[in-house]
C-alpha cells in the first residue's frame, strides 16, 4: 500500500465491522497497528474511542488515525475537539486526495452506515499515499491554530 505506518485504530459499534476489515487489510499490507476498540457489537460510545486514538496520534505513537463510526460525524466532531489533530470525514476518494494535499490531514473518519466497503478501502489507499502539497497551505494550516475568534 505505502511505506510501513503506524496507524491507531477506533471505532464504535456501528463501526466496529468495517474497522476488522480495514485492520486485516491495512495488517497484510505490513502496516503496524494500534487498535483501541471496540471490538464486540456491544453498544459504546464514539468520543472514548475518538479521543484515544487522537491522543496517540497526537503524542506521535502514531502516524495516523482511522476512526470508524455510523457515519463518521460524532467521531470527526470528537477528534477535531484535540487541537493536534485534523480530522477530516471522508465519502469519497477525491476528498480523501484533497484532504492530504490541502489540510495535511492526520486523521480519517469514515462512516460504516454510509460507505460501502470497497469505497472505504479506496478512500483509506488514497488517504495514506498521499502527500500534503505544502505551499500556501502551511499558511492556512498556521491559521486554524491561531485563534478561534471571529474575525477575518
Ligand atoms: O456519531 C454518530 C452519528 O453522528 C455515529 O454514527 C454513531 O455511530 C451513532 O450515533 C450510533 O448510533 P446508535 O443508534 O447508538 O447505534
Amino acid at each position: 500500500m505505502t511505506r510501513s505506518l503506524i496507524l491507531a485504530l477506533g471505532a464504535d459499534h456501528g463501526g466496529v465491522n468495517l474497522k476488522k476489515r480495514l485492520a486485516v487489510v491495512l495488517a497484510e499490507a505490513g502496516h503496524q497497528l494500534l487498535d483501541f476498540g471496540t471490538d464486540g457489537s456491544e453498544s459504546v460510545d464514539y468520543p472514548d474511542f475518538a479521543h484515544a486514538v487522537c491522543g496517540a496520534v497526537a503524542e506521535k505513537r502514531a502516524d495516523f488515525g482511522i476512526l470508524v463510526c455510523g457515519t463518521g460525524i460524532g467521531m470527526s466532531i470528537a477528534a477535531n475537539r484535540n487541537p493536534a489533530i485534523r480530522c477530516a470525514l471522508v465519502h469519497d476518494v477525491t476528498t480523501a486526495r484533497l484532504t492530504r494535499q490541502h489540510n495535511d490531514a492526520n486523521v480519517l473518519a469514515l462512516g460504516a452506515r454510509i460507505t460501502g466497503e470497497e469505497v472505504a478501502l479506496d478512500i483509506l489507499h488514497t488517504f495514506l499515499t498521499t502527500k500534503f502539497e505544502g505551499g500556501r497551505h502551511e499558511r492556512r494550516l498556521a491559521k486554524i491554530n491561531q485563534t478561534t475568534e471571529n474575525t477575518p
